[in-house]
Parts: structure tokens; C-alpha cells; sequence
């Protein structure tokens, strides 16, 4: 039985009202991510990338096509339930990590659990075991303004995975940070992609890090340019 890919774009377009006419931010798009597959997004400036990123979120609904969010086609959604799929099944990693400046970092992850309903001893348990994955175990006490910027970049990806979800979207992950701590970065989107089997598009300007990822998809003119293109699996050029 062929298993269902966690994210799926089907000929998707998005257009914004744009004085009397339309501006089509994508056209006719179509991609797939699956399961521990990291997939990077690259293309010119205007070319489509946060567009097709708040689609494949759901936070924005396309014009025409279909969006698959673990095989549930999203169209037929409810705005409500529509959010409760979301909050199950997708993660969203933006640009600036947008942390909480009175939360220690264990609870950045804890209070996202407990808006889902959780336990806060479940959600503590989790929270503790994210914090180790992303190499933070011993700063979980620490406050935002106590972390570097990696650091608050690794909370943010713990917060991420707090919902198991299926799949990850990444916005510019390294923006703001230097070439060494980029690279532990994308290393660890790379890491928790396969550890936890989702699937993960990651937008990036450094297309030095696309070789470490396992696809790239080029954007222009809200179309993409080719098929996604498979990489080597170790990420060797
Ligand atoms: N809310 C909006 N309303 C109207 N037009 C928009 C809106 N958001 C984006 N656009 C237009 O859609 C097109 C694609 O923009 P998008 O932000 O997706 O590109 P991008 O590749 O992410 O760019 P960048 O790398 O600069 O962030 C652009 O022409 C942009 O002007």
C-alpha cells in the first residue's frame, strides 16, 4: 500500500487582490515532502517562497488547488478544524524565534503543550527530552535574553516538535544568525527531520546549506523552475 505523503501541493495558486486586478504569488505549484525528507526552498527575492510556506501551513487558503496535509485534503475544511489540523500536524519555524521574554525555555515548549491540551506532567516530560535533543538540556532554566541567538533558534525548533507533528516549515532559519551557528542549525533541522520522520521545507538565501539537505526546489515568478530535485542521501555534491 502506497503510504500517504505528509505534505502534498497540488497545482496549487495563490492570488492576492492587488488594486482592481490580482498578483498571482504562485502558479499551478506542485510539491511533495515525505516522511524524514528535508526539502530546501530557494529563489529569487518576490519569487513566491513565503507564499507557497503559508499555504503548505494553512495559513492562508489557495486560490485553486489542493493542499494535503497527511492526506486530509484541506479545501473542505472548516476554518476550526482547519486550525485544529494545524495544531496537530504542523509545525511552523519562523525567521525570529518570537519566544516569550518572562518564560524559561522549558516553559516556551510547556505553555504550547498545555494549549494543546495536555498534561503538564506529559508536557513537561516531552519538553525536557526536546530540550536534549536540540542540546539545550542545561540551559532549560534560562530566560530568552540569557540564550545566543542559536540557542533561542534551538528552543524554537524544540517548540516546534512540542505537537509531534508531521510536518515542518521553516522560514529562514539562519537570517540572523553567523556562518558556524547556520550550519549547527541546519544540522539540526537535518537531525530532528529524520528522528522524528517529518517533513520538513526549509526557505534558505545560504543555498551553501542545500547540499545538506536531501531536495531542493527552485522558485521564480511564483512557478517552480523544475521538478523538485533529488540530491544525493548523504548530501555529498
Ligand atoms: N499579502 C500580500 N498581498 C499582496 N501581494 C503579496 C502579499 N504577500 C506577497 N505578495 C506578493 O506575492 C509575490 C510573492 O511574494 P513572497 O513573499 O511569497 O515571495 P518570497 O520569495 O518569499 O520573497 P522574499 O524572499 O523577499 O521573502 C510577490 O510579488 C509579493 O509582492
Amino acid at each position: 500500500m502506497a503510504t500517504t505523503a505528509p505534505l502534498s501541493l497540488v497545482n496549487v495558486t495563490l492570488e492576492y487582490p492587488d488594486g482592481g486586478g490580482t498578483t498571482t504569488a504562485l502558479d499551478q505549484v506542485s510539491l511533495t515532502a515525505s516522511a524524514g525528507q528535508l526539502v530546501s526552498l530557494v529563489g529569487p527575492s518576490g519569487s513566491g517562497k513565503s507564499s507557497l510556506l503559508a499555504t503548505a501551513a494553512t495559513l492562508v487558503r489557495p486560490t485553486r488547488g489542493q493542499v494535503l496535509i497527511d492526506g486530509t485534503d484541506t479545501a473542505g475544511l472548516k476554518d476550526k478544524e482547519l486550525s485544529a489540523l494545524r495544531r496537530e500536524k504542523v509545525g511552523i519555524i519562523f525567521q525570529q524565534p518570537n519566544l516569550l521574554p518572562s518564560l524559561t525555555a522549558v516553559e516556551q515548549l510547556v505553555i504550547s503543550a498545555h494549549l494543546r491540551g495536555k498534561t503538564a506532567k506529559a508536557a513537561r516530560a516531552r519538553a525536557a527530552g526536546l530540550l536534549d535533543v536540540v542540546g539545550l538540556s542545561a540551559s532549560a532554566g534560562k530566560l530568552p535574553h540569557q540564550l545566543s541567538g542559536g540557542q533561542r533558534q534551538r528552543v524554537n525548533i524544540a517548540r516546534a516538535l512540542m505537537g509531534s507533528p508531521k510536518v515542518l516549515l521553516v522560514d529562514e532559519p539562519t537570517a540572523a544568525l553567523d556562518h558556524e551557528r547556520s550550519a549547527a542549525i541546519v544540522g539540526l533541522l537535518r537531525q530532528v527531520t529524520t528522528e522524528f520522520g517529518v517533513a520538513t521545507v526549509m526557505v534558505t538565501h545560504d543555498t551553501e546549506f542545500v547540499p545538506l539537505t536531501d531536495a531542493v526546489a527552485t522558485m521564480r515568478d511564483g512557478r517552480l523552475t523544475a521538478p523538485v530535485l533529488a540530491l544525493s542521501p548523504s548530501g555529498a555534491p
